[in-house]
């Protein structure tokens, strides 16, 4: 008997584009959701979207509720769910970057109401994912949590977030080059299950951001839109797979452990920009890897421990301890010793 069975949870509205911040209360109401809803931000994406959106929800007659957090904490989450449960919100929208979003997710998650995501940078793909991660004791990785039902990406505002965060997005986008290959790797060595669709997404998602990456230039609203756009693809490769596995291998249990060691150092895309790098050199030696930097250096993210601003040493101590992170096959295996990571690290240019 034939006795799988598969749930692929995907957002159902996904607007892109200029201005598109003011449809938010019509993305909502195609969703048929009820009840007031509870807007979610931080100082920052407050002032550039998150008033906008109370606003409009106040002009409709929805009585908004706001909330705004400071760190991705489980505090900050606990706090959510009290808040939602004291103004009997119906459901939740997340308006920031992706620890608003994440921490909107996952108190969403645990109430059991709808989640709307309305990133304000497009940092990584977080912002469309089921997935979310708010940083434990020993755990940095994500979990499954409530999917988005709606994205409302506003191509203005995203374009006018730092520069660093959308090329954080870049090079989270070009890491799934080296998920991919984990994902199979992990399949051929321990029987791994493999998502041919998925895999072939992820992997297609980022050969045409590394494709547009002349569109990917600092001041052009369009490179929100070709940003955007690859996150919601790996967003749903994510969701066809049921797991990160399509967009996050060894670049990313790299950059967890970065996390643990130094924390804040740099953002997660530039963390696994880099680690994949190095990663790409441990599949294939020579000459692969140089096309993961080129890519990561052509839209302007970075290629160097140095341009992380994490010394050396905490590089080679995160990839000689990264397998430890989770239990997820990948080129690490059951860990790089550290002549080969110094090694890998050198010659990739990265220390
Ligand atoms: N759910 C998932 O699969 C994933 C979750 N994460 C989580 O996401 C978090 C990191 O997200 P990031 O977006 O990189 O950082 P973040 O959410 O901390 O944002 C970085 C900074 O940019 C600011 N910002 C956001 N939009 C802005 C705008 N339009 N103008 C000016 N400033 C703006 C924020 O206020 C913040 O200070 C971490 O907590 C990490 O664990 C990371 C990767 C994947
Ligand atoms: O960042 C992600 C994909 O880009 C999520 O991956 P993790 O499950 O490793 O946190
Ligand atoms: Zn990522």
């Amino acid at each position: 008997m034939f006795d799988k069975s598969t749930w692929i949870r995907l957002p159902r509205n996904v607007v892109v584009g200029h201005g598109v911040l003011d449809e938010t209360v019509d993305a909502v109401a195609e969703l048929h959701l009820t009840g007031r809803p509870l807007v979610v931000t931080s100082p920052t994406p407050r002032e550039v979207a998150g008033d906008r959106v109370v606003e409009g929800f106040g002009k409709e007659g929805a009585d908004p509720a706001l909330t705004t957090v400071q760190e991705a904490s489980f505090g900050e989450v606990e706090r959510v769910i009290e808040t939602a449960q004291a103004e009997e919100v119906g459901f939740l929208i997340g308006v920031g970057g992706g620890k608003v979003i994440d921490i909107t997710k996952m108190a969403a998650d645990e109430l059991g109401k709808g989640f709307v995501s309305v990133p304000t940078a497009a940092s990584h793909d977080g912002i469309v994912s089921g997935r979310g991660s708010v940083p434990e004791e020993d755990t940095r990785h994500s979990v499954a949590a409530e999917p988005p039902l709606a994205v409302v990406a506003d191509t203005e505002i995203l374009a006018e977030a730092p520069w660093r965060l959308t090329t954080a997005g870049c090079a989270d986008i070009i890491s799934n080059y080296t998920a991919v290959k984990d994902w199979q790797l992990a399949h051929r060595l321990k029987n791994v299950e493999y998502s041919e669709y998925a895999g072939a997404l992820s992997q297609m998602t980022a050969e045409m951001l590394v494709e547009n990456a002349d569109s990917v230039k600092k001041g052009l609203e369009e490179s929100a839109w070709v940003v955007v756009k690859a996150l919601v693809s790996s967003g749903v490769a994510m969701s066809i797979a049921g797991s990160s596995r399509p967009a996050s291998g060894a670049e990313h249990l790299f950059s967890h452990q970065l996390d643990r060691l130094v924390p804040g150092a740099a953002l997660h895309g530039h963390q696994v920009g880099v680690g994949s790098i190095i990663t790409e050199y441990l599949h294939s030696g020579e000459t692969e890897w140089r096309k993961i930097r080129d890519a990561l250096a052509r839209i302007g993210a970075p290629t160097t421990a140095d341009e992380l601003g994490i010394d050396d040493e905490t590089v080679i101590e995160a990839l000689t301890t990264a397998h430890r992170i989770r239990d997820r096959y990948t080129i690490l295996g059951d860990g790089v010793s550290e002549p080969a990571a110094r090694e890998a690290a050198r010659a990739t240019g990265v220390i």
